[in-house]
């Protein structure tokens, strides 16, 4: 059976004042399954990734034509509310960025934003996000604890169960164990696996054995365009494109 579609980007282009950085992106990204984005360095991976939630609203200058629909609704129509989306569509960066609080309050941060101050509702939020990111045992009797004395790697799965807290259907994944050591990308690659049978997840990626470790399907970026799209072990194995061939046998990049 064909996974379902849920994110839709159609005939998107994005400049930066007059630089264009992405050009008539058209991709189909399927619900529950891990799509990576690969490409050298400044291809405009990470600015497409932005815009699947409208980070890039922030960045002055930046403006977007085309449409990117979620379940069928444009995220870029005027109706759209903004802090809902970005409820809806998580984000984790390539370097953990814990608030400076106790792990408890970094994973209460957004539910209380939301409304939620029942301390009973709060308390389980935390054990299932913290559950979810495959940490609660780890890390149960040092909740009151800073989380700016925990381990890179404790760290990063700490904002991916911050991202878990406020129930987002897609997860964002800019690099996210590019700052982690072998075994803390192991424990992340392991996490996002569990992951992606309750949540669609992007990646974006500079390894491409990770991508193959991990995704269902890879789009290979260059110079802001959509070179292939595939299965990733199509992509992988197969590539249609000569450029996609001489970057994942690594004659460029
Ligand atoms: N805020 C910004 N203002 C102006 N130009 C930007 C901005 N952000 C990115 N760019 C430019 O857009 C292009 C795409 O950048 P982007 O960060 O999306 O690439 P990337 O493929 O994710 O690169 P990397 O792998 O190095 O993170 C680059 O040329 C970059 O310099």
């Amino acid at each position: 059976m064909q996974p379902q579609i849920q994110i839709q980007i159609q005939n998107l282009d994005l400049y930066y004042d007059s630089f264009q950085a992405l050009k008539n992106i058209n991709l189909d990204i399927a619900e529950k399954e891990i799509t990576a984005f690969i490409g050298p360095s400044g291809c405009g991976k990470s600015t497409l990734l932005k815009s699947i939630n409208r980070m890039n609203d922030l960045v002055e200058g930046c403006r977007i034509t085309g449409e990117i629909k979620i379940d069928g609704k444009n995220i870029y129509d005027r109706d759209v509310d903004v802090p809902s989306l970005r409820k809806r569509v998580g984000m984790v960066f390539q370097k953990p960025n814990p608030f400076p609080m106790s792990v408890y309050d970094n994973i209460a941060y957004g539910p209380r934003t939301h409304g939620i101050r029942k301390k009973a509702k709060l308390n389980e939020i935390v054990e299932q996000s913290l559950r979810g990111a495959a940490m609660w045992d780890e890390i149960k009797d040092r909740l009151g604890k800073s989380a700016l004395g925990l381990s890179g790697g404790q760290q990063q799965r700490l904002c991916i169960a911050r991202a878990l807290a406020v129930n987002p259907d897609i997860l964002l994944m800019d690099e996210p164990t590019s700052a982690l050591d072998p075994i803390s990308t192991i424990k992340i690659e392991d996490l996002m696996a569990e992951l992606k049978q309750k949540y669609t997840i992007v990646i974006v990626t500079h390894n491409m054995q990770q991508a193959t470790r991990i995704s269902d399907k890879t789009a290979f970026f260059l110079l802001g365009e959509v070179v292939e799209y595939n299965q990733t072990d199509l992509l992988f194995s197969m590539p249609k494109d000569k450029r996609t061939e001489d970057y994942i046998t690594g004659r460029f990049g």
